[in-house]
């Protein structure tokens, strides 16, 4: 345990805290150049220390900070380390309006451990193509994917299950008559991001696993000083242990940086046939593809490999269409 020097003991020196008394944070918000962070169980405003150069700091983030981190109004403290990431999430560049800036599909979320895809069994209907392009970002960055079945009162799984039916996807279904205390489990003691196309039902999900959350939002723009802003990523504590980072607007996260060989990893049911492929196969048209052959003598579901070609063809691609 830390033990801090009250306000009223801190010597008065222009000489800058060392690093050695730096504490540790988690960044929960980040809005124009501030970042708020969970330090020791309150919220603390800090800004980037100049030393960091020009890394980037994003919710998730684990940092060293020094300086004023009483949290009281209008203090200011400095991030001056930034923890290595294992793991980040990056914006879909079609997210980003195709601007140069999109296109080098900037890290939104760090650190997350699980990728929680929410999808609506009807109204919207399941996509499979979206859900795919998901677990293909997952699996590359290394986070466990979680499939979230929403409005379970109004239509069943079976349809969806089927087809994910040869992959160990862990799932889980909501429906608003009943507790949500399988997903309350998954999301213990770690850090989860939300990620569906609008209409599934996640601000339904957040305002239920989270109810505070809006003061928690509140919150940080009194502290952030400045109105927060809808479209950036907010990390909301869990009633029931663990974190939650709501992303509102992103559609998707990017896979253009996803090399061509490992979008197949996101497909655990085609990958092993790819042994059979000649070198230097593609899976799209070179003859003789090991994954063809697959799903020719029954071996996989014809869609799934219909649905990796796409993905493998769009990846840099606009693919909204596929979405
Ligand atoms: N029947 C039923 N309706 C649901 C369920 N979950 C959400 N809804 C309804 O579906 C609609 C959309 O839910 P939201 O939570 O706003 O969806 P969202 O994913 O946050 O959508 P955006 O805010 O547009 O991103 C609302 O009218 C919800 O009341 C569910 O499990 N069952
Ligand atoms: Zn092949």
């Amino acid at each position: 345990m830390r033990i801090r020097p009250g306000r009223s003991t801190r010597p008065r020196t222009r000489i800058r805290p060392t690093h050695d008394a730096a504490l540790d944070g988690f960044v929960v918000a980040v809005d124009r150049g501030r970042y708020t962070c969970a330090v020791d169980g309150h919220l603390v405003t800090a800004m980037r220390a100049r030393e960091l150069g020009r890394r980037g700091v994003v919710v998730g983030d684990r940092v060293a900070i020094v300086g004023d981190t009483s949290g009281a109004d209008g203090s200011l403290a400095r991030i001056v380390r930034i923890d290595e990431r294992t793991s980040v999430l990056r914006r879909s560049a079609d997210d980003e309006e195709n601007t140069v800036e999109g296109r080098q599909e900037r890290v939104i979320v760090a650190n997350v451990d699980q990728l929680v895809i929410v999808s609506a069994l009807v109204d919207p209907p399941p996509r499979t193509g979206f859900i795919d392009r998901c677990l293909v970002a997952a699996y590359d960055a290394d986070i466990e994917p979680l499939l979230c079945l929403t409005k379970a009162d109004l239509a069943g799984p079976d349809e969806v299950l089927a087809y994910y039916a040869d992959l160990d996807l862990p799932y889980v279904l909501c429906r608003p008559d009943a507790p949500l205390d399988d997903l309350v489990d998954r999301l213990r003691s770690r850090l989860s991001t939300f990620i569906g196309h609008s209409g599934v039902g996640k601000s339904t999900l957040v305002n239920r696993l989270s109810p505070d959350a809006d003061r928690a939002v509140g919150e940080v723009s009194a502290i952030g000083k400045g109105r927060h802003t809808s479209t950036s990523a907010v990390a909301l504590a869990l009633p029931g242990g663990g974190w939650i980072v709501d992303t509102p607007g992103v559609r998707s996260f990017g896979i253009a940086h996803v090399d061509p060989e490992n979008v197949l990893h996101g497909f655990p049911d085609l990958l092993p046939a790819s042994v059979n492929c000649a070198p230097n196969c593609d899976h799209l048209s070179t003859p003789g593809c090991g994954l063809d052959a697959l799903v020719a003598e029954g071996g996989a579901d014809p869609r799934r490999l219909a649905s990796y070609r796409r993905l493998l063809s769009s990846r840099t691609g606009d693919t909204r269409a596929y979405d």
